[in-house]
Parts: C-alpha cells; sequence; structure tokens
C-alpha cells in the first residue's frame, strides 16, 4: 500500500474546537470548493482541508486508490490532531463527489476515528471505469485545461455561473492548474472505486446531500448511499448540481451544523 502524503490546512476555526475534516471533489481544492461554506462553519467547527497529489500544495506521487487516499488523509489529519494535542480524537468529515468517497473509505477503514459524516454529491461508486479511463487519457494526452468547458457543465446548476460568476470563474480557472498526471490518477482511483456491497458496514450516521440538478452523482445515486449505511439520511438542494458547497453555501453549511453536531454514537441497528 502507497498512502500519498497530503497537504491542507485550516479554512476557519479555531484548534480548541471540535474537528471537522472536509475533502474537495475532482479538479478543486479544498478552499476553493469549500471556503465560503468553512466561513459560516467557523464559529462551530475547526475546519481543515486536505488536496489531491496535483491539486492545491500536494504533489504528484506514486498512483493511488481511494482506500490509499483515504490512509493519506487519515495520516493528515493526525498531523493536525497532533498540532492541536489530540492525536487519536474524533473528528466529524465532509466531502463531496470524489471528496465523499473518500469518505466512505474512511468510515469503514477507520469507524472509530469518523464521528459523523456528510457526504455530498458522491456515491458508493461513481461514473463507470470505461469513462474514467477515456478521461484520464484525455487528460495526459492534453492537460486540465482541456476540461474546462464541459467541467462547468457538469459542476454548475444552469444559472449558477449567471448569478455567482467570480465563484464559478475561480473553480475553472482551478481545474487549469491542476497537473495533469494528479488528475488522471484521481481518474484511475475513481475507476477502481466501488463500495456498493459494503455499505452496511458503515456505522456512524450520515448525511447524503445532494443536488438536484447533478447528472453525475445524481440524487438516486445519494438515496441508495442513505439507505445502504446503517445510520443513513437523505437531503436533497434544489437548484444545485454538484459542487453543492460553493453553489449552495449557507444551505450545506445549515445541513452540516445541524447533522455534525448530533452524538457520535449510531444507534444500533443490529
Ligand atoms: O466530472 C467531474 O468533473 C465531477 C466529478 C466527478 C468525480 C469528482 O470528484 O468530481
Amino acid at each position: 500500500m502507497t498512502v500519498p502524503a497530503l497537504t491542507g490546512g485550516r479554512l476557519a476555526g479555531r484548534p480548541d474546537q471540535p474537528l471537522l475534516v472536509v475533502g474537495p471533489s475532482l479538479g478543486t481544492t479544498s478552499r476553493a470548493l469549500w471556503s465560503a461554506a468553512a466561513g459560516l462553519l467557523g464559529d462551530t467547527f475547526d475546519v481543515v482541508g486536505w488536496d489531491l497529489p496535483g491539486h492545491g500544495g500536494t504533489p504528484v506521487q506514486a498512483p493511488f486508490t481511494v482506500g490509499e487516499l483515504a490512509a493519506g488523509v487519515l495520516a493528515h489529519v493526525e498531523r493536525i490532531a497532533a498540532a492541536r494535542g489530540d492525536a487519536t480524537a474524533r473528528f466529524a468529515y465532509a466531502g463531496v463527489s470524489l471528496g465523499g468517497a473518500v469518505g466512505l473509505r474512511l468510515l469503514l477503514d477507520a469507524p472509530g476515528r469518523v464521528g459523523r459524516a456528510a457526504l455530498l454529491c458522491t456515491g458508493a461508486t461513481i461514473g463507470t471505469p470505461p469513462a474514467w479511463r477515456e478521461r484520464a487519457a484525455v487528460v495526459r494526452a492534453s492537460g486540465c485545461a482541456a476540461l474546462a468547458g464541459g467541467a462547468a457543465e457538469r459542476w454548475f446548476a444552469p444559472g449558477f455561473a449567471d448569478r455567482r460568476p467570480g465563484v464559478a470563474a475561480e473553480l475553472v480557472r482551478g481545474l487549469a492548474d491542476v497537473d495533469r498526471e494528479g488528475y488522471a490518477q484521481a481518474c484511475d482511483a475513481l475507476a477502481g472505486f466501488d463500495v456498493r456491497d459494503r455499505l452496511a458496514g458503515v456505522a456512524a450516521p450520515v448525511l447524503a446531500i445532494a443536488g438536484a440538478r447533478d447528472a453525475v452523482t445524481p440524487p438516486a445515486s445519494l438515496k441508495r448511499l442513505a439507505a445502504g449505511v446503517r445510520d443513513g439520511r437523505l437531503a436533497v438542494l434544489d437548484g444545485v448540481a454538484h459542487l453543492a458547497p460553493a453553489e449552495a453555501p449557507r444551505r450545506v453549511a445549515d445541513l452540516l451544523l445541524t447533522h455534525l453536531s448530533g452524538p457520535a454514537v449510531s444507534s444500533p441497528a443490529d
């Protein structure tokens, strides 16, 4: 197993508050995707992000699986928790799309560490292996800038880029800065990701948040996730597509404040 060394830092809050770890989607950084929502969570949580290899400050490394990425997130959190003086503490987790897939692996592989989780615009599997292999090949050949036009259509609900041009432009611009090999490795990891048969092993309370306009991970994907874990609930955001924390920071923050502040122990289901 190769565990990628990840970077990322505090987005909001203080070290004396409960730790909330937030994860990005493919092609975004935790700061660009989460900063607006994190600003609304910072009175309650110490909000800390992590970044994929080739994205933000994390260097490209050896190829990785989603499970290895989750181990990298755990190591990153342990470094941050040690600086907070509580290396073995539980944390809350919220992740979008690939960041949500990593959340599922954390819930399965480190069940004692994640007290509660919100998984946004994601699924127990995302897309299809051939489509991810094809995207990896395109990006290795042409770079991430070649993806910008299609990305905006997948990421934002119709009308969002007109209402919030600065937010949309910053996220799309950020995609051009992503290292092509890091992006392609993440596509390869998604091609191999499938935990549909393992959802019943997730015991922590999970809030699955879907964008009603999301074509990548439609509400049906989040509904299956919420129904498959032992203690799951579904929320669907109207007028939102795939990048929910950037598109609807207030609604996402309100859902997270309510869900993640609840007790960490799941109700016994079996
Ligand atoms: O296709 C996209 O750009 C959206 C996406 C799929 C997986 C992920 O993390 O983001």
